[in-house]
């Protein structure tokens, strides 16, 4: 039995977020499904564990729901980072399906995106903290796990060697609230601006993973060139759902292959080690203004700091 969290008799130390189009891992074994009651509610989905070959155990959830039933702003995203910390997880690799805002980068291609740009319009819940007597300032200028990304890199191009699909790296994406796609002027903007990919899920999902002490990297697959250019239409849902399909199936080959060494570098403790105790200077000290419920409520994501 795990020590720290009552409900879970399993640790599993590698999450994955499946994004628009991958909604399960149906190429892995599946173990059990656990659906946690979290201070924040309960997950997008329940939590898949499934064993990869060779035994590792690696958690899944849904982002958008099994259904495809949540649009990206009411994702309950603080519920799935501390459903996913409450098993034990330490890193997360999250899927999300993107538009390019660059001709180099093409619809089926893969991108490890290391910046963003927060087009979100405030109407996320982006903080664990917000709502309790207790402020942090979480440290965000790298909002990607840096040795998360690089341990990647290798092992994904690896795992697409065969595919016909590139691998881009160092990319800027831009996180919108949507659920509409962007005008052409603000596309181009978006260019100007430095951005290289488009999504509407990167926020405030790695804000959060950042809170909680979970290294977090984008594995971001590309379905469209967005609205920036001239002579071709503006995306559409259609264009989008064509590379879904062909994307989510390279992501469950690369989650498969890449899932054991990804387990073995969170035991070891390196690829985590920028974030993993990152909080402790964030958290504004304790004062007798903070309330025992809201440390206690902390707890679940944050027992080092808050638990009595
Ligand atoms: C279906 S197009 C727009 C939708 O797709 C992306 O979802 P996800 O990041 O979860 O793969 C994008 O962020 C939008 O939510
Ligand atoms: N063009 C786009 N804009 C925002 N999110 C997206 N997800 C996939 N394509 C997108």
């Amino acid at each position: 039995m795990c020590q720290r969290c009552a409900h879970n008799a399993w640790t599993v130390l590698v999450g994955v977020i499946g994004g628009s189009g991958l909604y399960n891992l149906d190429n892995l074994t599946l173990i059990k499904q656990v659906n946690p009651d979290t201070p924040w509610g309960k997950p997008s989905s329940p939590i898949t564990i499934a064993k990869a070959p060779g035994g590792t155990l690696v958690a899944f959830l849904a982002r958008h729901g099994v259904g495809h039933t949540f649009p990206p702003s009411a994702v309950p995203a603080r519920a799935n980072i501390a459903a996913f910390k409450s098993l034990g997880v330490r890193l997360i690799v999250a899927f999300s399906a993107v538009g390019s805002l660059r001709e180099e980068i093409k619809p089926g291609d893969f991108v490890l995106p290391d910046q963003i740009i927060d087009r979100t319009k405030g109407v996320r819940p982006a903080s664990f903290f917000e709502g309790t007597s207790i402020v942090a300032h979480a440290q965000f200028g790298d909002p990607f796990a840096n040795k998360l990304v690089a341990f990647l890199e290798g092992r994904v191009r690896s795992a697409l060697e065969g595919r016909d699909v590139a691998l881009h790296t160092g990319k800027t994406i831009v996180c919108m609230e949507g659920p509409q796609f962007s005008t052409r002027a603000e596309s181009k903007m978006y260019r100007a601006w430095g951005g290289d990919l488009i999504n509407m899920s990167v926020l405030p999902e790695a804000k959060l993973a950042r809170e909680a002490e979970i290294s977090y990297a984008l594995i971001a697959t590309a379905t469209d060139y967005d609205s920036w250019r001239e002579n071709s239409e503006s995306v559409t849902a259609s264009e989008v759902f064509k590379t879904l399909k062909t994307n989510a199936e390279t992501s469950r080959h690369v989650t498969e292959l890449i899932v054991a060494d990804l387990h073995d570098a969170a035991e070891n403790g390196d690829i985590i080690s920028e974030e993993a105790g990152s909080m402790k200077f964030s958290i504004m000290p304790r004062s007798e203004k903070q309330k025992d419920e809201d440390r206690e409520k902390l707890s679940y994501v944050l027992p080092t700091y808050f638990s009595s």
